[in-house]
């Protein structure tokens, strides 16, 4: 398929957004169906207390035409009503109820699918529009409930009594109704599905708002020290007129709803007035009767003006359900792996163990990857080859990072990845984490293909510090926790003070329940970075990878950092990634990359011997 093909198709897809059915909300629906079965009994009660009232007027009135005795036809009436309403009354509540689970249900599912997302999802998804997706659209799932079934389905059971009512007082007269009937009835469903895709197109562009909001804030500092606070503001109020046109277009073809059944009202009534006096005149039908199919004809037009209101939140709702359903029907990490291998069945404590007799502790061997470029590249990139054409896109489109990688890093022993920027290192350690799998080649962990693996278990053997931003916003106890979530208090003190952390423990009187700040702003670049290896050391994994940071540190920041380092390589595989060669020198093995190849692999000595370039890094960083 070609590519001009592939984009036409995204972008339509776009245009029209993801679709849900009517019957993809009965999931969520039959989690509550004990409650629901309770409101349809009260809907058939509030039906039949409403029926009766026409019927118990309708005697009224000819009793007192009669001069007979009224005895307690007016309190069975008062009663009705009273009942009628009460009914009603804690039937909302139960939908409101039900309303407010069916988005509890929603969001909890939609956020455990979204944390169990492959990785590349995250790579081309915007955060603000996922995070719109969880506050914005399921709360739209629950007007479903409480403006759409409370009305289809007391109002229905009422439409249809008081049909029959009128149908045994007067046919004639029904016919006429019907028809006036009819004809709103088509134009709202004709309306509908304009309905429910401009509210798709809304809801789309307040994700596309909740994005931009994002972008803004998170890189507020650079936003304004770059003077473009105004030039964001902008343009995020662009976006947000994006959401209010797309709002307005709701409003107007729903505008369009409420006077049809408007009209639809009035023209019956008048036709009902009209004809209905005629027939009582010509002594078809009596006065009483008349009253009665009136009071019937208010039951039946009622509900289908509720009916015609709901549409619109229905539609609504349905639009947002599409794009929540668009990330819970996407394949979870853990779904690759039935296509890849079948799971070994090893144990964490023989996993432990076979880490360390292998005298190897993680292997590349002959590794190619590529990373997806786009979402209309939607072929999987954890089970793809480079040398695949894929349906969607061809793969020249995919730059190879990685080709033919090996190397082997010894158990116990400091291995170091070194290269220019752009060289592959990080996706190195992206793939043993498995964040990704490698497009061709294996990965061995203890001499395991890592995809044989499950994933929990690999990661429960291998500590990983981030490069960009490894703290979470929180307290210094909760980002130390985040790997333990049963470590003491003491044990949590003693990593900081090995990471030389223990100033910033002093220093705030809050102690381990300081706030770290959004992203960890409130700690310096080199402290977020220790704060971070304190983590890993808190979970002692058996292997730890380092990605270091770029930034540059001052004499003191470094010499703490090397510290940190060494304390956490004690006794463990270590797998860092070094931007300055000064952490690395003494490091067992240094792996120098280039260009996702590796070009050299020995010690500092031996690699400023062999490898052209890694003996220019080293000058450059005055090594040598
Ligand atoms: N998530 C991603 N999606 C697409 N391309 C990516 C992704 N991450 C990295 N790349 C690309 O892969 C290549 C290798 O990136 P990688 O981060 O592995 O390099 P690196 O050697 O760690 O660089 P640095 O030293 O600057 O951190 C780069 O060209 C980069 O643009």
């Amino acid at each position: 398929m070609s590519n001009a093909r592939t984009l036409g198709r995204s972008r339509r897809k776009q245009e029209t957004g993801p679709r849900a059915k009517f019957s993809q909300l009965v999931p969520y629906l039959l989690e509550h169906k004990a409650v629901l079965s309770v409101v349809v009994v009260l809907s058939i009660l509030g039906a039949a207390a409403s029926l009766a009232q026409p019927l118990l007027v309708s005697q009224l009135i000819t009793v007192v035409q009669a001069n007979e005795p009224l005895g307690n036809l007016v309190w069975v009436l008062v009663a009705l009503v009273v009942v009628a309403a009460l009914i009603s009354g804690y039937q909302h509540y139960l939908l409101q109820r039900t309303g407010e689970g069916v988005v509890l249900s929603s969001r909890r599912q939609l956020v455990a699918r979204m944390l169990h997302l492959p990785i590349a999802e995250f790579d081309t998804r915007r955060t603000g529009d996922l995070v719109s997706r969880v506050g914005s659209d399921t709360t739209l799932l629950r007007a479903v409930l409480t403006q759409g079934l409370v009305d289809a389905l007391g109002g229905s059971l009422t439409f249809f009594g008081a049909l029959i009512a009128m149908l045994i007082i007067d046919p004639v007269l029904l016919g006429l109704t019907l028809l006036v009937i009819t004809v709103s009835v088509v134009t709202v469903v004709l309306l509908s599905s304009r309905i429910r895709t401009a509210s798709l197109q809304a809801q789309t562009k307040v994700g596309d708002l909740a994005a931009s909001v994002e972008r803004a804030i998170s890189a507020v500092r650079t936003v304004r020290a770059s003077n473009a606070t105004d030039r964001e503001i902008a343009a995020v109020g662009e976006e947000a007129k994006g959401a209010w046109s797309a709002g307005i277009r709701v409003a107007s073809i729903s505008a369009l709803v409420v006077p049809v059944a408007g009209i639809a009202m009035q023209v019956s009534l008048l036709v009902v007035l009209g004809v209905g006096g005629f027939r009582v005149a010509s002594g078809a039908i009596t006065v009483a009767s008349l009253v009665a199919f009136i009071l019937f004809l208010f039951m039946l037009i009622m509900p289908l003006g509720t009916a015609f209101g709901a549409i619109t939140s229905v539609n609504s709702a349905l639009g947002a359900l599409g794009r929540i359903q668009e990330i819970i029907e996407l394949p979870s990490e853990s779904d690759h792996d039935r296509d890849i291998a079948p799971l070994a069945d090893v144990t964490p404590n023989e996993l432990s163990a076979l880490l360390s007799m292998d005298d190897t502790a993680i292997a590349f061997e002959d590794v190619h990857f590529a990373y997806a470029l786009n979402r209309s590249d939607e072929a999987d990139p954890a089970n793809e080859s480079v040398d695949e054409h894929t349906p969607e896109g061809n793969v020249t489109d995919r730059q190879p990072v990685l080709r033919g990688v090996s190397f082997n890093a010894p158990r116990g022993k400091r291995t170091a990845l070194v290269g220019p920027s752009g060289a592959g290192k990080s996706t190195i350690l992206a793939l043993i984490e498995r964040f990704y799998d490698p497009s061709v080649g294996v990965v061995r962990l203890a001499g395991l293909d890592i995809r044989t693996l499950p994933r929990t278990e690999l990661r429960a053997q291998i500590g990983y510090v981030e490069q960009d931003a490894p703290v979470l916003a929180g307290t210094l106890r909760e980002n130390l926790m985040l790997a333990t979530p049963d470590a003491t208090d003491a044990l949590c003190e003693e990593v900081l003070r090995a990471v030389n952390l223990g100033e910033v423990l002093e220093r705030n009187p809050l102690g381990l329940s300081a706030p770290v700040g959004e992203d960890g702003v409130m700690l310096s670049g080199g402290e977020r970075q220790r704060l971070a290896i304190a983590r890993a050391l808190l979970a002692a994994p058996p292997i730890l990878l380092l990605d270091e940071s770029t930034s540059s540190l001052d004499g003191v920041n470094e010499q703490m950092m090397r510290a940190a380092i060494d304390a956490v390589a004690e006794g463990r595989t270590l797998i860092v990634i070094a931007h300055r060669l000064s952490t690395v020198v003494d490091s067992d093995q240094i792996v120098v990359l280039d260009h996702g190849e590796v070009v050299g692999t020995g010690t500092h000595s031996e690699l400023v011997a062999s490898t052209p370039l890694y003996k220019e890094l080293a000058k450059h960083q005055l090594l040598v």
